[in-house]
């Protein structure tokens, strides 16, 4: 035996391990991890040169030509997706998209990359994203694609329970009737009234800052308000159960649908772009004054489809800040290779269809992307409206089943406040102007810190007598 010899081998068994780990890629780290740690060892014994030094020596060995044999390859023209363009770290490795997730800035970061590269971008190995407005269809529609193993990690480890956010094919559709029988319009009518509740909680607290014309951080009241009033909600549907199957059966699936029910973030951000909050007050408020022309009025939902320049605010914010910004992508089965907007897409592969960066690319809205104008939305003609680019609660099967919740609690929110305050943005947050760069993306959007509102001596001067709530 030379003494080449164990090193030649761990060279060998790193590629073996890697052909190996490409044709069966390992659901649990600690096999994998229990693997690549014991093979050089047993290599090391099988040569009869059991040392410290010779262990370390042959392990570097196998894990940098393991290393470097996956990198190699995945830069390769024999890489199925090789043919779609992306940066070189991220078709690498996947620690790539670590750091980039851990940053915050996938959206960001994924706009500017289609902005360098067009519709397809590799963002990872195995993962691609895609801007063209056919892939929504082909990716979320119908015969669309299952969620993969992105969405693994947020199955409850211990139980096994799956939430609906992930589960898939039968079970997704059965738990999801029972959803869309939670959330019927007769549903939300009840909802609105524990909604109704805590709103006017919050505003007997505005009514007091508005006295002391004390600064407050408008961004942390909407969690606050949205934390207590889908807590309440939750239970009141548990309260309710024995009448109403359907939320029962909701419940009794367990705390993780009550954890997704509780998921705070998602209105928040779309909160934040509330016209009130920038210089396009003036005709939004008008609007809720001559709708709710008595300021009791403000909790009545039946009216909210008369608030056209409201709502057309909501969307432009919504489009400008989707909160969930990039989303978790859709993968494609085994053997189910596919064509998405004309270039073909191998199994296996994670495809991401990135909203935020969909609804900031010009050819799906234009003058201006990048620009919040609500008047977009109220033209007689869709020039510049691209209505099927726009997907801020995902589309097809899995789409938010929240959707017309979320709109109740956006609109009345939004008409309350408006009719009684008018709200100025606090010290120095103007100026910035640079607040909601400060959104992190974490599937859902997290408030990257205060948004203040009001200044000393101009604080939400209210605009209507203060009452006592009832
Ligand atoms: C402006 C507010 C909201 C936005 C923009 C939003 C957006 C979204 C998006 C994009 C998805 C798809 C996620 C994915 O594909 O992985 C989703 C799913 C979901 N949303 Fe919302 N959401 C909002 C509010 C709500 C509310 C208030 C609820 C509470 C009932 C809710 C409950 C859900 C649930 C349960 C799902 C999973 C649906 C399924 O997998 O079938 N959302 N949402």
């Amino acid at each position: 035996m030379t003494p080449q010899a164990p090193a030649a081998a761990a060279v060998v068994l790193g590629l073996l391990n890697h052909v190996y780990f490409n044709r069966c890629e390992p659901q649990s780290i600690n096999v994998s991890f229990l693997a690549i740690i014991i093979q050089p060892v047993a290599l090391t014994l099988a040569f009869n040169a059991f040392s410290v030094a010779k262990v370390l020596t042959t392990t570097f060995i196998f894990l940098a030509t393991l290393a470097l044999s996956i990198g190699v390859y995945h830069l390769s023209p024999w890489h199925p997706l090789a043919h779609i363009p992306g940066p070189t770290l991220a078709k690498i490795s996947k620690w790539w998209s670590v750091r980039l997730v851990l940053s915050g800035d996938q959206h960001r970061v994924f706009k500017a990359l289609h902005d360098h590269y067009g519709d397809f971008v590799r963002v990872g190995p195995n993962e691609i994203s895609v801007i063209h407005v056919d892939a929504i269809k082909s990716v979320f529609g119908r015969g669309g694609f299952p969620k993969g193993q992105y969405y693994e990690p947020r199955v409850d480890p211990i139980h096994g329970t799956r939430s609906l956010l992930t589960s898939r094919g039968d079970a997704h559709a059965n738990r999801r009737r029972i959803w869309n029988r939670g959330m019927s319009s007769q549903s939300l009518l009840a909802f609105e009234l524990i909604l109704e509740k805590h709103l006017k909680q919050m505003l007997e607290h505005f009514d007091k800052f508005a006295s002391t014309r004390s600064e407050i951080d408008i961004a942390a009241w909407f969690s606050y308000l949205m934390f207590d009033f889908m807590g309440d909600m939750a239970f009141e549907m548990l309260r309710d159960g024995k009448d109403n199957e359907g939320y029962w059966t909701l419940i009794k699936d367990g705390a993780k649908t009550i954890a997704v029910l509780s998921q705070l973030p998602w209105l928040a951000p779309a909160l934040y772009k509330i016209p009130m909050l920038t210089r396009n007050t003036k005709r939004a408020q008008a609007e809720v004054d001559a709708v709710y022309p008595d300021p009791d009025s403000v909790f009545d939902s039946l009216k909210h489809g008369e608030l056209p320049y409201l709502t057309a605010c909501f969307n432009e914010a919504l489009r400008l800040y989707p909160p969930v910004p990039t989303g978790g992508p859709r993968q494609i089965p085994p053997g189910a290779a596919t064509v998405i907007a004309q270039k073909m897409i191998p199994e296996n592969t994670q495809v991401y269809v990135p909203a935020y960066a969909v609804h900031r690319n010009p050819r799906h809205f234009f003058p201006d992307p990048d620009k919040f104008d609500p008047d977009r939305w109220l033209g007689s003609s869709n020039e510049g409206l691209h209505h099927r680019a726009f997907i801020p609660f995902s589309y097809g099967a899995a789409n938010c089943v929240g959707k017309g919740l979320a709109w109740c609690e956006m609109r009345m929110v939004a008409s309350a406040l408006l009719k009684r305050y008018e709200l100025r943005f606090g010290a120095g947050m103007e100026e910035n102007g640079s607040w909601v760069d400060t959104l992190d993306d974490v599937f859902v959007t997290s408030v990257g810190g205060k948004l203040l509102a009001g200044v000393p001596g101009d604080y939400m001067n209210q605009k209507t007598v203060v009452r006592e709530m009832p």
